[in-house]
């Protein structure tokens, strides 16, 4: 089976001299629910920003389908990152719009540029959108503005709003690290259970051990930008774990 997406020498440096990743190299292949764990400062959100470009890699290359995003024009960018949904920690939303409308810009690289800026869907894409509502338990709030909506229930339109891309791959950056733990489990529930059930490839980044070990089919542990663990849940060992969260070297900066 051909990866899905692959990581090659990855490096990110920032402007400031900050190594927040270090030759990260790793392919993940379709079907996987993949999570990241490490400390605060790991560099897992810029791992998965670098996946779809959202921060510019300093070396390497990001491989998604057999493209390379690192040097993909603006164009072939936002071509690729339709299949790539994303799910913030702290949602995203728009407030003042509706929830439908929220899922709807999900679709915004599909439509056409002027139609999408005025809010016009396609009578199929606003059905498609309240198939996804419906499932995540939404269907009723679809009018509501976002912003009425608790921690959970705004997870789970941004959870429809991926959906809505037709992702192949969802990347879900701290999803539950705002969130109570009944909603922290119903939205994992639903990450998991959607993904699994679409065959759509996730990578999520967790600050919890016992929920990646609960949910992930493969578990990476990153320690100051580089790979510690690449392995099934069942093989991390307390002390890995400790290694990963409590062997902690201060980040490395380049001298300027
Ligand atoms: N824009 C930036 N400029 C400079 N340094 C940055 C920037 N963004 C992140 N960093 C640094 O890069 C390193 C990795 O940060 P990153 O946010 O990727 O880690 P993380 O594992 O996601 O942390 P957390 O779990 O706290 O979100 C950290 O040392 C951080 O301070």
């Amino acid at each position: 089976m051909n990866p899905i997406l692959q990581i090659e020498n990855l490096d990110k440096v920032y402007p400031d001299g900050t190594v927040a990743l270090s030759n990260i190299n790793f392919s993940v292949y379709p079907g996987e629910f993949v999570v990241v764990i490490g400390p605060s400062g790991a560099g897992k959100s810029t791992l998965l920003r670098c996946m779809n470009r959202l921060i510019e890699p300093t070396n390497g290359n990001v491989i998604f389908k057999d493209k390379k995003i690192n040097q993909a024009s603006a164009r072939q960018v936002k071509q690729i990152r339709r299949e790539i949904g994303m799910v913030f920690q702290n949602f995203n939303l728009i407030d003042r719009l509706t929830v439908l409308n929220n899922v709807l810009h999900g679709r915004l690289g599909y439509t056409n540029t002027i139609k999408g800026s005025l809010g016009i869907f396609s009578k199929k894409d606003i059905a498609e959108a309240e198939e996804i509502l419906d499932r995540v338990g939404l269907k009723k709030q679809k009018y509501k503005r976002a912003d009425e909506l608790s921690g959970g229930q705004m997870q789970r339109v941004g959870i429809s709003r991926a959906l809505a891309q037709r992702p192949r791959l969802i990347l879900a950056d701290e999803p539950i690290a705002s969130l109570d733990p009944a909603s922290s489990k119903n939205i994992m529930d639903h990450i998991y259970n959607i993904c699994t059930e679409d065959k759509i490839t996730a990578i999520v980044n967790l600050h919890q051990v016992e929920v990646a070990i609960k949910y992930a089919t493969r578990i990476i542990g990153i320690q100051n930008g580089e790979v510690i663990f690449d392995g099934q849940p069942s093989q991390l060992t307390d002390r890995i774990i400790d290694e990963i969260y409590h062997n902690r070297k201060p980040p490395l900066v380049h001298a300027q």
